[in-house]
Parts: structure tokens; C-alpha cells; sequence
């Protein structure tokens, strides 16, 4: 099995560290199979994948589509970025948790976001490539977010002793409760 696969803290979670083969010419490792991650329990389709950059202090987050959401796994290419999913799945015992991890190409570690999370990172490094594969496509209509810095969320963001660089719209999500009352089923 050229992957460890381990459940994180929330139900659903997942943090994916690849066997990386070293040699003389540099390294190799596969980064996803559908066999081998079906045989660990995560089977999904993905139909997009996605890249970005971004600077030191860039905050993306914390995104998810509403009638079309989308299971991510993502990774830091170059860079380091501390990535973060928050459960908005109505029902969840762990509705408004977060989980947290930090993804390097030195470890080469991935994330697996299922549906039903909010999702952002931040970029620790003077620039960051981030690059992710998505189960649903785009849909700009549908998307919803949750305010990166909502205090009943309480999500640790390693501090750079700088305020968070967001666009315009990440600076005016729903806070944990908005969303409570919005998805129902808590
Ligand atoms: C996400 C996305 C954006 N775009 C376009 C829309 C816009 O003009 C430009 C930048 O979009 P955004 O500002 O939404 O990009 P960004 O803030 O990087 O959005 C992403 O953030 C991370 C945290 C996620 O989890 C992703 O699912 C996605 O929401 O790219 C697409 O064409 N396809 C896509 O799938």
C-alpha cells in the first residue's frame, strides 16, 4: 500500500501521507489512486482539480457549495500552508468543530475533506501552490461561507503577527450559528 491513510479527530477526516521513492534523480510517488484509497474505506469520483498560489498571510476560507458540495483533498505543493475543515453536516455530533493540519512537500501529506465541511487554509510560507481535487464542480450560485475568525468556532491559526490577507468576499461569511439556523438540523 503506497499510502498511509489515518482518520483524523472528526468522523470523516482523513490525513494521507504517500510513500515517496528517493534516488539519484530526485523522488516519485503517486499522490492518488482509486484503488488503493477504495481498499482503505474512501471511495469517491473526482471530477475537477484546482490550483492556486499565494502569498505570506493569505487567508482562503472557509468556503463549501450548499446543493453541490464538493469532497476536496487537497495538498501543499510548494510552501506551507495550515489547512483547515470545520463540520457543518446538520446533524453532526461535531457540527462546528475543527480540525487542523499542516501541509508540506517535505511531507508530502494530503488532506481528505469529505461533503458537508467548510474548508480554508492559510499561508505560512513567503508563497504557497496549493492544489486540490474536487468531487463536484463549481458552482459560483452556490456557494456558502463561514467566517474565518468566528470565536464559537475558535480555530487556532498558527499567528504571523500580521492580520490575514482575504478578498473581499471572505471578509463577510456567516458566523457557525447563521449556518446552524440556516442548514437546520441541530
Ligand atoms: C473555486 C473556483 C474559482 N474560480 C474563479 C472564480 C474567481 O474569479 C476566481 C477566484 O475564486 P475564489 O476567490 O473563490 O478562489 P479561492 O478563494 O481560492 O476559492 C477556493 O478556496 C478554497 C479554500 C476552497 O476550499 C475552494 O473550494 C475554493 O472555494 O477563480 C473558478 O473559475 N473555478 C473554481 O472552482
Amino acid at each position: 500500500m503506497p499510502f498511509t491513510i489515518t482518520p483524523c479527530p472528526i468522523e470523516g477526516l482523513f490525513e494521507i501521507v504517500p510513500k515517496v521513492f528517493g534516488d539519484h534523480r530526485g523522488y516519485f510517488f503517486e499522490s492518488w489512486s482509486e484503488r488503493d484509497f477504495a481498499q482503505a474505506g474512501l471511495s469517491m469520483r473526482f471530477v475537477q482539480d484546482n490550483q492556486s498560489k499565494s502569498v505570506r498571510g493569505v487567508l482562503r476560507g472557509l468556503h463549501f457549495q450548499k446543493k453541490y458540495p464538493q469532497g476536496k483533498l487537497v495538498r501543499c505543493i510548494d510552501g506551507e500552508v495550515f489547512d483547515v475543515a470545520v463540520d457543518i453536516r446538520p446533524g453532526s455530533p461535531t457540527f462546528g468543530r475543527w480540525h487542523g493540519v499542516l501541509l508540506t512537500p517535505e511531507r508530502q501529506n494530503q488532506f481528505y475533506i469529505p461533503e458537508g465541511f467548510a474548508h480554508g487554509f492559510l499561508v505560512l510560507s513567503e508563497t504557497a501552490v496549493f492544489a486540490y481535487k474536487c468531487t463536484e464542480f463549481y458552482h459560483p450560485e452556490d456557494e456558502g461561507g463561514l467566517m474565518w475568525n468566528d470565536p464559537a468556532i475558535g480555530i487556532e491559526w498558527p499567528d504571523l503577527g500580521m492580520p490575514p490577507s482575504l478578498s473581499d468576499k471572505d471578509t463577510k461569511h456567516a458566523s457557525i450559528e447563521a449556518l446552524r439556523a440556516e442548514l437546520g438540523g441541530n
